[in-house]
């Protein structure tokens, strides 16, 4: 897999604005609403400053007279103690102003922004499910679940900052406002400063972005290493691997590690830049201030200023520098953040993923398969790995699909289900080629029993319901008749093992179904795939993990529904598909031999050779099948072909 495994599509240019209008413009009212009580708020959070200042000159200096602006002054009390509680009411009234305004803006963000990520994440994840396999061959799972977890969640930081943007923005607005009222050319000169940041801001970005969708890469690796371990801890434990997968996990983590640094490092140099600038822009501003209050204001630089006044500006400078350095390091960082994230997040959103209900519906009448010249190959790879398939197959009949290991038989079904799409040929469905149909309606005909079948978190019984119901344990969710779950479970062998389980088909099946054994797994994913009652029944080795008795016991029930059912059998074990209606023999990519039991046993080509095999003739096995055995496990062929034999004389025994 390359570094770079989420790129957005060419056509979207800008993967955070994408967002934003998707996302956050059907909330815009309470966004909206949210930075207009942001923007009010500002207002009486500044106004303890100003009339602190008023105060001060005129009731404590008793400097100047007691004068606000806007205020008419007729409103203001002339005695001392009528200013004095008349400044305590102003600033009650100010506080009370700003802490309602900020709780009420605070709330229609907050509601606005998690809703926007709840729609992001819901969304993203149903264009992750939404993708076929192709795309899950591509990317690793802890990578794709590190877009939904950490780069959504990315989003939520952004959001909270880029509000936070807008109060900060409010407030040196504000503050500059406040200070034009004190003094003009003081403020003028102030308002320079932001200019000399600009740069800084520019040199910032260009260099920080790059390192912000590096960082989320190594987030991506180290979540999928984690994955990986974690999904794989039986392996790891019984291989006592535990040590290499540290250093792993460790090699992923120090990328991540160097990688933040480096953003963190280039983050301190600007932050330290920044500071400089502010710092020494307020040490200018007192020492101008200072020497204006001392040595008295020239008329042509505004005239006038006094102490109060000087203090009053000094505090409004620091509601302008801080929020102005804050709006630099967290917003702008943030949006970077954001950016890099908000990339990977259009990649799985708008990535080249089909509609599974595009297409019309597909109506199954009575069941009739047929494949005629398919031909596929897996993306990457340089040869064709089914070519130029056709067989059909009659309504409720079955169909067995053998051949030695990678020889394409997987991947026969696989191009049923339209996981993948044929490079030419087509496979229909009582006539209907399933390329016109909807990847949904066509799944709904269609069951599958893998050899490692997936069983969910949950019980017994809800995974076999899986098919056919909603995963709810909702207690409002739509029952499904028991005795129907039992008869499934009754038909796949299931029954007896589920009743002898503590809590019967209750029972809770742990983590993939860690607390049942394999064959037991895959009887119940037979039972979930026969109580759905499909059209068309897959079998991929689904009972290879079960003991011969219980095979023949779920061949005989799919017999009996055989009939009813059109079903395609894969099996390594001959005798799985020995009473089969046809037999299919598939080696490298395409249908060698193709008939009945007896038929092929008489041809006596590679099936015949199988099966003697698996029978333990091994005298009778032909001298070209020996050799395509050496071919392929060298030197080792005839004492592999042997043990094969000691095992399949055991089974059978
Ligand atoms: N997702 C994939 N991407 C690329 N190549 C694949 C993929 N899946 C399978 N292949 C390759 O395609 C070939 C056929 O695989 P397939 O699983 O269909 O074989 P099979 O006959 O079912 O084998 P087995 O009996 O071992 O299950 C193999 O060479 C395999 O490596």
């Amino acid at each position: 897999m390359t570094e770079s495994q989420f790129e957005p599509p060419d056509h979207v240019d800008n993967s955070l604005w994408l967002l934003v209008r998707r996302y956050a413009r059907p909330h815009a009212l309470r966004y909206v609403l949210a930075a207009i009580g942001t923007l009010i708020a500002q207002i009486p959070q500044r106004l303890p400053a100003l009339v602190i200042g008023v105060a001060l000159d005129a009731i404590l200096l008793q400097d100047t007279p007691y004068a606000l602006p806007l205020l008419p002054d007729g409103w203001i009390p002339e005695t001392t103690t009528g200013q004095v509680q008349f400044t305590i009411g102003l600033l009650v009234a100010a506080y009370v102003l700003d802490g309602t305004m900020t709780w009420l803006a605070g709330r229609l963000e907050g509601t606005a922004r998690l809703q926007t990520l709840h729609e992001i994440r819901v969304d993203a994840f149903d264009a992750v499910v939404g993708h076929e396999r192709s795309f899950f061959d591509r990317h690793q799972t802890g990578d794709v679940m590190s877009v939904l977890n950490n780069d959504v969640s990315n989003m939520n930081r952004f959001g909270s900052n880029a509000y936070e943007g807008i109060r900060l923005s409010a407030q040196i607005l504000v503050a500059f406002a406040f200070m034009l009222t004190i003094h003009v050319p003081l403020a003028a000169l102030l308002a320079l400063m932001p200019l000399l940041l600009i740069g800084l801001c520019q040199w910032y970005t260009t260099r920080v972005g790059p390192r912000y969708e590096r960082v989320r890469e190594s987030v991506g690796r180290v979540n999928s290493r984690l994955e990986d371990s974690i999904e794989g801890i039986a392996t790891v434990k019984a291989f006592a691997r535990e040590d290499a997968e540290r250093d792993r996990l460790e090699s992923a983590s120090r990328s991540y590690l160097d990688r933040n640094w480096s953003v963190i490092r280039l983050r301190l140099v600007f932050s330290l830049a920044s500071w400089v600038i502010v710092s020494g822009a307020f040490i200018g501003l007192f020492s101008l201030g200072a020497y204006l209050v001392l040595e008295g204001t020239p008329a042509w630089f505004g005239g006038s200023l006094t102490a109060g006044a000087l203090l009053t500006f000094l505090m409004y400078s620091q509601s302008f520098y801080a929020p102005i350095r804050q709006l630099m390091l967290d917003v702008l960082d943030s949006y970077e953040d954001a950016l890099a994230s908000s990339k990977r997040i259009t990649s799985v959103l708008e990535g080249d993923h089909p509609d599974r209900n595009e297409g019309r519906e597909l109506t199954v009448l009575e069941g009739r398969l047929e494949y005629e010249d398919v031909s596929f190959t897996y993306e990457g790879a340089d040869e064709e790995t089914l070519t130029d398939v056709s067989f059909a197959a009659e309504p409720g009949s079955l169909v067995g699909v053998v051949g030695p290991t990678g020889a394409g038989k997987s991947t026969l079904t696989k191009l049923l289900f339209r996981f993948y799409e044929p490079d030419r040929g087509a496979i229909r469905i009582d006539g209907t080629d399933i390329s016109d149909v909807s990847r949904r309606s066509l799944r709904e005909h269609l069951g599958y029993v893998s050899q490692d079948p997936f069983l969910f978190y949950g019980t017994v019984r809800e995974n076999i319901v899986y098919g056919v119901r909603e995963f709810d344990t909702r207690a409002d969710a739509p029952e499904i008749d028991h005795a129907d779950v039992v008869a499934a479970a009754k038909l796949a062998g299931a029954h007896e093992f589920i009743t002898d389980l503590e809590d019967g088909y209750d029972t809770q099946v742990g983590e993939r179904g860690a607390s049942l054994s394999g064959g037991q797994r895959q009887r119940i994913a037979i039972a979930r795939a026969l109580l759905k009652d499909p059209d068309v029944l897959v079998l991929d080795e689904a009972t290879s993990h079960v003991d011969n008795e219980t095979e023949r016991q779920i061949q005989r029930s799919i017999d009996a529904t055989a009939g009813e059912q059109t079903t395609i059998a894969i099996a390594h074990r001959l005798s799985t598909v020995r009473n089969a209606d046809q037999i299919l023999v598939v080696d490298d990519g395409e249908i060698v031999e193709r008939g009945t039991h007896d038929e092929l046993v008489e041809q006596d080509g590679l099936y015949a050779d199988l099966w003697r095999v698996q029978v333990g003739d091994l005298e009778a096995v032909s001298e070209a099948f020996l050799e395509r055995a050496r071919a392929r496990f060298g030197e080792s062929a005839q004492r592999r072909v042997t043990e094969e034999i000691e095992t399949t004389e055991e089974v059978s025994r």
